[in-house]
């Protein structure tokens, strides 16, 4: 589904992601771990388009994206959600499934198309937000979300165009043991029929949704394999028993 050959990133003069061959087969979940600083972010945004690679190549279905504009890479099936929130205050929920539902159509990002128009998103926008566990709160504002149905509401969002591949950027950051046990299952559910691949500082949920563990470490791959192989490897417990960043769980 996705792989990465030799991909570097450098921020003038400091390679942020180097050399990195990932592999991520069709149908899996992915999960990208390391300490602070080893390059995830850096790794998604170079998988999303936001950030133009130094050298290497993204084979997405054995098509080269590298360089490819966010928007076009969203076009070929490939979604994210953000590490840190990323929604309108002031929108009700059912109001942002309808605009992300439109934004693939011809009257994109539109604030001012009119209710009509965007009403013909309503259906499949209360499908999602049941999905998410959130059909009962499709008339409030964003704002007015606990933390944890912020994050749900994203990830709702994210799977509205129905992509083949989703990338999670840390997406139990911050939450509760509660909300991290209803997005393990919410991922899991989201999971199905597609590829997805995630970030997460939380050992317990990479554990519980992880076919596949690729650890990063100052931009380079240390180990790869299943959870048991990765945590296991001396390699990676080195690195993190280096790393006294302290949020790894
Ligand atoms: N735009 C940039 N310019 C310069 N350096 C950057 C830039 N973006 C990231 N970096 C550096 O690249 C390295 C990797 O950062 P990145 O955010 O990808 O790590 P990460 O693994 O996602 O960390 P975290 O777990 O803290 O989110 C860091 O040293 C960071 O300071």
């Amino acid at each position: 589904m996705l792989q990465t050959v030799g991909l570097t990133k450098d921020f003038r003069g400091f390679t942020a992601v180097n050399s990195v061959d990932l592999d991520v087969a069709e149908g899996t979940i992915h999960a990208l771990v390391g300490p602070n600083g080893a390059g995830k972010t850096t790794l998604f945004n170079l998988l999303t388009g936001f950030l133009a690679p130094t050298s290497g190549q993204i084979l997405l279905r054995g098509t080269d994206i590298a360089g490819k504009q966010p928007e076009q890479i969203a076009h070929m099936g490939v979604a994210r959600s953000f590490q840190i929130t990323s929604l309108f205050e002031q929108m009700t929920l059912l109001e942002h499934l309808e605009l992300a539902l439109a934004s693939p159509t011809g009257l994109g990002y539109r604030f001012w198309s009119s209710r009509k128009q965007l009403g013909r998103f309503k259906a499949r926008g209360m499908e999602l937000l049941e999905e998410v566990g959130l059909a009962d709160r499709s008339g409030v504002t964003a704002g007015s979300l606990a933390y944890g149905q912020k994050r749900a509401l994203e990830i709702s969002l994210a799977l509205a165009n129905d992509p083949a591949l989703l990338l999670l950027d840390e997406p139990t950051a911050g939450m509760g043991l509660e909300d991290v046990d209803r997005t393990i299952a919410l991922v899991k559910k989201a999971s199905k029929g597609r590829t997805v691949v995630f970030v997460d500082h939380n050992m317990h949920v990479v554990g519980s949704l992880a076919d596949r563990v690729t650890v990063l470490q100052s931009g380079e791959v240390l180990a790869e394999g299943t959870y048991d192989q990765v945590r296991n490897d001396e390699r990676v417990i080195t690195a993190y028993l280096g790393d006294t960043g302290g949020e790894h769980g």
